[in-house]
């Protein structure tokens, strides 16, 4: 499938011949547990002599190339453990691919200044802590503190420890935070899926806001709707390779035929007459 045309044809990333293969070190590989009896269960958890050191890999991007531009909103989609996020951490410059390269243009944010934030301290702080990570001022984001508040929509909340907000209010305000200076690059993982409809509405415009500064969004997510709304060109991940990359419609409609059909939900039974 060919990708649609964009609107400025200035590459913001290209991705060449990318691979990324973790090494997890330490690993141990146990022999099988012989009996079920105390004295062997014992003996397996603590016998050094049968744990095999070893170091295993695991690729999880393969041969990976496109070309992405300038003004171009792309969704990334595939089933779980397809390599979506470890080619978005790798945009955004934090896996090195283990071959390959990839060129960037400008400055990426990938959402989730999670990595920033701590739960904690306050919303208050953990907005300045994140924009700062954002290359923004002290004076920049007291200037913008408010509607960042205000998008996020937690209101006094933003007072309280991070760690006493639901996953929907934290996701909010880390969107509200990455979103609070114009990143070159805007990459965003999962985090569209857990606001209410009315966030997904101002998130949805925020997201097209970018696209017309002329920066460029990536979004990795399950919800093909979300997928749907936002995306004009999806790459369509399988186990670590890329399978598809052309217009929204055309892929998320090719990657739903390959999945399992949902069931209609059963039918709810009648309740027994309430007695006289
Ligand atoms: N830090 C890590 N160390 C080792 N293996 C990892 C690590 N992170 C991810 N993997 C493996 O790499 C593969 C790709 O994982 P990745 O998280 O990129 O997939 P994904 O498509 O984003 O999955 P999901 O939809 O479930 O979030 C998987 O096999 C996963 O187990």
């Amino acid at each position: 499938m060919a990708a649609p045309e964009p609107k400025d044809s200035t590459p913001a990333v290209i991705c060449s011949h990318v691979d990324i293969t973790y090494r997890v070190q330490g690993a141990k590989k146990m022999g099988p547990v012989a009996d079920e009896d105390d004295e062997s269960l014992f003996k397996n958890l603590f016998s050094r002599g049968r744990e095999l050191a070893t170091i295993q890999s695991v690729e999880a991007v393969k041969d990976v190339s496109f070309v992405a531009y300038h003004g171009e909103s792309i969704g990334i989609i595939g089933r779980n453990g397809s390599g979506k996020s470890t080619l978005l951490r790798s945009i955004a410059g934090l896996i090195p691919p283990t071959r390959g390269r990839i060129w960037i243009s400008g400055e990426p944010s990938l959402l989730g200044v999670n990595a920033v934030l701590m739960s904690k301290l306050s919303g208050e702080r953990n907005i300045y802590i994140g924009g700062q990570a954002l290359g923004l001022t002290r004076a920049q984001i007291k200037e913008r503190f408010a509607d960042i508040v205000d998008f996020s929509g937690i209101g006094d909340s933003v007072y309280r420890p991070m760690k006493t907000y639901s996953s929907g209010q934290a996701a909010r305000l880390r969107f509200a935070i990455s979103t609070a200076a114009t990143p070159d690059i805007l990459m965003i993982d999962e985090a569209l899926a857990t606001g209410d409809a009315d966030f997904k509405e101002r998130s949805s415009a925020k997201v097209a806001e970018i696209r017309q500064q002329a920066s460029t969004v990536f979004l990795v997510s399950h919800s093909n709707s979300t997928i749907r709304e936002l995306c004009s060109r999806v790459l369509w991940m399988e186990k670590g390779v890329l399978l598809a990359d052309g217009p929204t419609e055309e892929v998320v409609a090719a990657y739903e035929a390959t999945l399992p059909k949902k069931k209609p939900p059963a039918k709810p039974k009648p309740l027994p007459p309430a007695e006289a």
